[in-house]
């Protein structure tokens, strides 16, 4: 059994798994934080990964930019592959001053400019929320740390390159804490299939300050965030 977009075979993915836009930052992560790791599907060089952190079952995938990609691999592992458990590890835009790069955000809840929900939810706005028991789970976590982290309301946008930055003036006032683009739809889709969801998302990109990692430091210094992960991951 496959999927149109995952060649794993059933089994090959553990109940809890960490995705990020980026495959290849899913393979970091596999490469550098699991043991007894194998590579369990890799369909359009979207790579997915399953083995050990700490003895306990963990997967890691890539799920593609925007939406509508991220959509079909969170519905193929969640309707074939009987995954349970969603963390993503995302990037994002800060917005307002008390954000700074490289801080930690984690989206309690996503606002949107997409339409997808609207289509899933009868043309009405679903409120798009974090599992509780997750995101309080992964605050104790963060406790135990010293990263800056802040918690509230994500914007995830169908466009990367927005024509009109006053719009993030207005997100700003709004309290939207960090700009992405899948959030929404993890969060509907855990709804919509009875699993759990969270999204964390290093700010690589002050959009307001001008400020921005490069590509390569999207992929190698996500790592407070993703040992984060890996620590919530371990207890569902
Ligand atoms: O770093 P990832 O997980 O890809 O997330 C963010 O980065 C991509 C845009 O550069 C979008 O996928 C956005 O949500
Ligand atoms: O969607 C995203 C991701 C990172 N940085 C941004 O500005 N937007």
């Amino acid at each position: 059994m496959s999927t149109p977009h995952i060649n794993a075979n059933p089994g090959d993915f553990a109940k809890t798994i960490i995705m990020s836009g980026d495959p290849l930052r899913a393979k970091l992560i596999a490469e550098t934080y699991l043991e007894d790791v194998k590579e369990v599907t890799n369909v359009r060089g979207i790579l997915g990964f399953t083995g050990k952190y700490k003895s306990k079952d963990i997967s890691i995938m890539g799920h593609g930019m925007g939406a509508p990609s991220a959509s079909i691999y969170f519905h193929e592992l969640m309707t074939t592959y009987g995954v349970k458990n969603f963390i993503r590890v995302g990037s994002c835009g800060a917005i307002s001053d008390n954000i700074q790069l490289k801080d930690l955000i984690v989206a309690m809840g996503a606002s949107t400019d997409s339409k997808i929900n609207r289509i899933r939810f009868l043309d009405h706005d679903l409120a798009a929320i974090a599992n509780f028991d997750m995101l309080q789970a992964c605050i104790e976590v963060l406790k135990t740390t010293t990263i800056n982290y802040k918690v509230g309301n994500v914007f995830s946008s169908d466009l990367f390159y927005r024509p009109n930055e006053n719009d993030y003036t207005l997100m700003a006032k709004y309290g939207v804490l960090g700009v992405e683009m899948e959030v929404n739809a993890l969060y509907a889709l855990a709804a919509e299939h009875q699993c759990r969801a969270l999204a964390l998302c290093t700010v690589t990109d002050h959009i307001t300050q001008h400020e921005h990692l490069t590509a390569d430091e999207r992929r190698t210094d996500l790592h407070e965030m993703v040992k984060v992960a890996l620590e919530t991951a371990i207890k569902f």
